[in-house]
């Protein structure tokens, strides 16, 4: 046995001899990958800001045939970059390929809304997409692959990649709604005057949409006279209520009517965000918002993707139980349920069609 004292000189003479065994590659898809959010996160993925700077990557970018060139081009920027943690790229408009022994699915691929639409006008465009995509999920990816959807109407199209793919447990397939969590935190954070990682806890329940709900009542800020109420610190129920729930419900049409295109720095950045704090674990007494299928809780109905609060931790998320919900916050989360339950028959309707 070696002694500690010797272990210490031996790692400072030569580190490498005592390094860990290096981490295998995790293989990443990463749909719509030619498209405006697809050449925001690849290099976020391949830089670690997903899984960490010590988590090499191979990166499967899947797009249509009509966008091979241009995801060519992504390809031979990436290997421009020369970015030490990415260890191979695969550029592909053929599925099969794309899904083949992926661990992680980052599903961006679909239409952006324009100006004057609202998320669930895409459904007739986007949702077939995920009815073939969920046979390739299903066949090709690694078991246990964890999916996170991005394309509009975000949580409906999750529902249908979990209908077409019912061998991938419901639980290994999310979509992202951690974008409006990510403003709802902004938000706060520029009425209060404070910086943004010192704001936690707010909730987004419900659909990625118009309709959802971002909820104020449960986040805190750090102070130096410890963690405070939001509630208490802006004193304006008013606001709460309404002004902060307008602007984040309506963001994305901002952005829209700002950029004349949907926005993509944001949201790869929320995408990183929601990966990120699913394989590796949300930090201590911190919640995230994430579109899961729906266990009963908080009364949702169960069959439909919901935003909800949850923890992470060894890479399965749960959802946050015991939080007050009063009546106004009960309505809104209703509303929002709707509108899923509706979406989820015109949904049905375009797929069996
Ligand atoms: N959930 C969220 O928070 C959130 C945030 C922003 C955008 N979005 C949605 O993400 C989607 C992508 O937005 P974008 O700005 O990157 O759009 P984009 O048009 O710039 O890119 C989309 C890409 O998807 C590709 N694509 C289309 N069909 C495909 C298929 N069958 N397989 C693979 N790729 C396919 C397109 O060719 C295009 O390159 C849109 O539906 C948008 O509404 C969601
Ligand atoms: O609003 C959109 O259509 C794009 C995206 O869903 C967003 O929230 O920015």
């Amino acid at each position: 046995m070696l002694s500690n004292s010797l272990l210490q000189r031996l790692a400072s003479w030569c580190p490498w001899l005592l390094r860990d065994e290096p981490k295998q590659p995790v293989k990443v898809l990463v749909t719509g990958a030619a498209g405006q959010i697809g050449y925001a996160i690849v290099p976020m993925i391949a830089r670690g800001l997903m899984l960490g700077p010590d988590q090499p990557v191979m990166l499967h970018m899947l797009d249509i045939p009509a966008m091979a060139d241009a995801l060519n081009g992504v390809r031979m920027e990436l290997v421009d970059a020369a970015l030490p943690l990415l260890r191979g790229v695969v550029a592909t408009s053929d599925e099969a390929e794309a899904f083949r022994g992926v661990n992680l699915a980052v599903l961006i691929g679909g239409w952006p809304r324009k100006e004057g639409m609202e998320r669930n006008d895409l459904i007739a465009k986007n949702i077939a997409i995920y009815k073939s995509q969920a046979s390739a999920l299903q066949q090709h990816a690694a078991p246990n692959c964890k999916v996170l959807v991005v394309a509009n109407p975000a949580n409906t199209n999750a529902l249908v990649l979990k209908e077409f793919a019912p061998s991938v447990p419901a639980k290994n397939i999310t979509c992202l709604t951690r974008l409006d969590h990510n403003r709802a935190l902004g938000q706060i954070a520029e009425k209060l005057g404070v910086h943004v990682g010192d704001v936690r806890n707010a909730v987004v329940w419900g659909n990625h949409s118009s309709t959802q709900f971002p909820d104020a009542s449960h986040a805190t800020v750090r102070t130096e006279h410890g963690e405070k109420p939001v509630r208490e610190l802006v004193a304006d129920e008013k606001w709460l209520r309404e002004e902060f729930v307008s602007i984040v419900q309506q963001r994305g049409a901002a952005v829209i009517k700002a950029r004349k295109q949907s926005s993509s720095l944001s949201a790869a950045s929320a995408a990183c965000d929601h990966m990120r704090d699913w394989i590796l674990g949300t930090p201590k007494g911190t919640w995230v918002s994430m579109g899961v299928y729906s266990d009963g809780s908080y009364g949702v109905p169960d069959g439909i993707f919901y935003s909800f609060p949850v923890t992470c931790e060894k890479g399965e998320w749960s959802i946050v139980q015991g939080l007050q919900i009063d009546d106004f916050a009960r309505s809104k989360m209703e509303l929002s349920a709707n509108e899923l339950d509706e979406e989820r028959s015109m949904a049905y309707e375009f797929v069996s069609t």
